[in-house]
């Protein structure tokens, strides 16, 4: 198909309440939405990166930034040398340009997006889905308190969420963990995500958390500490799951060789688009580690494409999938709400959802027009 060519826009959306990790808290999110025009369809894209690069090295701005600069001129050259436009072809010809993941997914996504809307197939028969709806696991910010952090917890299971996650840091961790504990049981499907904010000389420390039955603990200590993440695994009884070290199926590899990790959380954004995140998917599977779909506070667009990868068969783990209230009074598309904790893998083509023309325009603070 011939791309004709890519709206960028910039939209706005106030959390329901902030969010704290580790890194920071939100109070809202600045999203870069991208709008591929093809001469068959229009597909949408959703980037990831957030206003600051404190997850990650990524920020909003240098993804709308590389995408004018380097993604869109890569495709161009594609498409001038008669090479057509899937999706399959836009990782190999973004591959020159270094890094910029997030970026690059979202160009993707809407490649593969107006690709499968044209052809009438749905992000899930195209990933290889297996169910028509799954499981919701909630992600929990560091409170003021810990009866604060109770209150939401609460609120979060009378919902339905079939799994919690708390934010830990150094100062709160084993309080709040033993706290839900005693007060929801031992049988609340349980984890925790430190986003990169131990060291290695907290191994004895973090080791107080083995007694409480966690799924995992999440990316304990930082991105590049791929050894440290061993030599910890070894110091727990918590099983390690890796985030922000997973960059591609390679580091992947690596990282389940190294015994790293025993649970990997998949978030296609920072992998670099959905088909890399199915390849993690499929060496996971064969290395029989276990997989859980992330999330970054996406919209509608990324979380009709997130819950779509969740229904892949090696997600055994229920993912950062939640309802869009969870972080928006109003998503900008028609909200995806939980139904016996679960969501409903969406079945029409490409993505089976769309922006919400009255409500991105009310969202949107930044449009601009790319040609090819
Ligand atoms: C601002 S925190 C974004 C990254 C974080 N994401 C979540 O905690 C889940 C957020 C969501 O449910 O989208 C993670 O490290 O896993
Ligand atoms: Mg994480």
């Amino acid at each position: 198909t011939k791309l004709q060519g890519i709206e960028l826009r910039r939209i706005t959306m106030p959390l329901v309440a902030p969010f704290r990790t580790s890194f920071g808290t939100q109070r809202e999110r600045d999203i870069l939405l991208l709008r591929v025009v093809t001469d068959d369809a229009e597909g949408w894209g959703e980037c990831v990166a957030m206003t600051e690069p404190l997850y990650s090295a990524e920020y909003v701005d240098a993804a709308a930034d590389v995408v004018r600069r380097f993604l869109l001129p890569a495709l161009v050259r594609r498409q001038e040398s008669g090479g057509g436009l899937t999706a399959n072809a836009v990782g190999h010809a973004l591959a020159p340009v270094k890094g910029h993941r997030m970026a690059k997914a979202a160009l993707e996504m809407a490649v593969l997006d107006a690709e499968l809307r044209a052809l009438g197939r749905s992000f899930a028969t195209e990933l290889g889905a297996v169910v028509d709806r799954v499981p919701s696991g909630v992600s929990v910010g560091i409170h003021d308190s810990v009866p604060e952090l109770l209150d939401a917890v609460g609120g979060y299971l009378d919902e339905g969420y079939v799994r919690i996650k708390l934010k830990i840091e150094p100062g709160w961790d084993v309080e709040p963990v033993r706290a839900v504990r005693e007060r929801f049981g031992d049988d609340v499907l349980l984890q925790v995500d430190a986003n990169t904010a131990y060291t290695l000389a907290d191994a004895r420390h973090l080791a107080q958390l083995d007694p409480f039955d966690l799924l995992l603990i999440e990316q304990p200590l930082e991105e590049e500490d791929v050894l440290g993440h061993a030599q910890l695994a070894r110091a727990l009884r918590t099983p390690v799951c890796l985030d922000e070290s997973i960059v591609s199926a390679q580091t992947a590899a690596a990282a389940i060789t190294l015994g790293a990790c025993s649970v990997i959380n998949i978030k296609p954004g920072r992998v670099g688009g959905y088909l890399e995140a199915r390849r993690i998917h499929d060496l996971a599977v064969a290395h029989g580690v276990a997989v859980w779909c992330g999330g970054m506070l996406e919209t509608g667009l990324g979380r009709a494409a997130n819950a779509a990868l969740a229904a892949l068969p090696g997600f055994t783990l229920p993912g950062d999938v939640s309802g869009s209230g969870r972080f928006y009074r109003t998503d900008v598309t028609e909200p995806f709400v939980l139904d016996d904790g679960h969501l409903a893998v969406p079945t029409g083509p490409g993505l089976g959802v769309a922006p919400l023309p009255e409500v991105l325009d009310e969202l949107t603070t930044r449009t601009e027009w790319l040609p090819l």
